[in-house]
């Protein structure tokens, strides 16, 4: 039986990682800015942010989100693991670069998702609503997104010279489906509206322990890890990996960090979830101070496997050119 916080552990799917917790603060303890500076998780409470939403369950988004298109994405597990279809290559016959997508996108109604929430049984493929709000959504849901705390999360945005808001998602989980663990080029404050979702963080530092998918493929800055099943004779740093975690539920932001690792699940058991996160664009980076952050060499890393696939043209060509590199020279 969930305690007093709304869930206990066995709403937590067993992962066999080292895992600390995020701190939890006031949006009025000044704490909150410090973590924020450095670019470090924290998990912000009573800041009001969407405190307008709170009152988005599933029939007033029905009767309010208007009569547009969202993005839907079907998985037949439990599992959605981001893929960008820009960068899905065209048919080769090569099965080594044959891509299989492992969610597909299907446009539809807010009423059609809901339904599909509502009649959902054990054993069926899942649903994942992540779609950005459009201006079709009605007037309600308007007036709620622009009672959003945008003065404090503005300050916060100033204060910390970030760059300009980039979108805001919508974002309704079924209870158990898991956002596995990728990294993002953007800061992220991250609102939970309704329900409760598990955060596993980790630092850009551990890079060497999540193995992302090259620059060029459909799962660029998405662990190859399946946190359930880890491979450790492919991953083996992948033991040395030491997280935080946290669990938010309504009226939680959590501060997530430019390139920190990220999974998302929503807890079992625990209904579905409603979140809006609020993606910026990174600061200037001013004057290079030596030496680099980490997570500055993980964007370096990203300039050099775009500047060689230009050059090399072929992506089979980038690690062998790498190897040849760095093999009894650098190692
Ligand atoms: C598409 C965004 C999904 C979200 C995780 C989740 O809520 O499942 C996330 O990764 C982020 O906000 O960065
Ligand atoms: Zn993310």
């Amino acid at each position: 039986m969930a305690d007093k916080k709304g869930w206990d552990q066995s709403q937590l799917r067993k992962y066999d990682i080292q895992l600390e917790e995020i701190p939890r603060l006031s949006v009025k303890d000044p704490r909150v800015d410090e973590y924020i500076a450095e670019n470090k998780p924290v998990v912000i409470t009573d800041s009001e942010l969407v405190a307008s939403a709170e009152k988005w369950d599933l029939e007033y988004l029905e009767q309010n989100m208007g009569n547009g298109d969202f993005s839907v994405f079907m998985s037949r597990n439990h599992k959605f693991k981001y893929f960008d279809d820009k960068k899905i290559p065209p048919a080769s016959g090569d099965s080594r670069l044959e891509f299989t997508p492992p969610t597909r996108r299907v446009e539809m109604k807010l009423p059609e998702f809901t339904r599909r929430l509502r009649q959902w049984k054990r054993g069926e493929e899942r649903w994942h609503l992540k779609s950005s709000f459009n201006n079709t959504v009605g007037p309600a849901i308007v007036q709620d997104f622009l009672k959003f705390r945008w003065d404090w999360i503005n300050s916060k945005q100033k204060m910390h010279s970030w760059g300009p808001l980039t979108s805001n998602l919508l974002l309704i989980a079924m209870e158990g489906n898991v956002t596995p663990c990728h990294y993002d080029e953007q800061q992220n404050f991250f609102a939970e509206v309704r329900g409760y979702k598990r955060c596993i963080l980790f630092p850009p530092e551990q890079f060497e322990c999540f193995y992302p998918h090259p620059v060029y493929h459909p799962h660029d800055r998405q662990s190859q890890v399946d946190f359930e099943r880890p491979d450790y004779s492919r991953f083996p740093k992948f033991r040395e990996a030491r997280g935080q975690e946290a669990v938010v539920g309504p009226g939680d932001v959590l501060y997530i960090p430019i390139y920190w690792w990220h999974h998302i699940e929503s807890i079992m058991r625990g209904g579905y979830t409603v979140s809006v996160n609020f993606w910026y664009k990174a600061g200037p980076t001013g004057q290079i101070v030596y030496p680099l952050k980490d997570h500055q060499k993980v964007a370096i890393m990203r300039n050099v496997e775009k500047m060689l696939l230009e050059a090399l043209q072929d992506p089979q060509e980038v690690g062998p050119l790498l190897r040849a590199l760095v093999l009894g020279r650098y190692t």
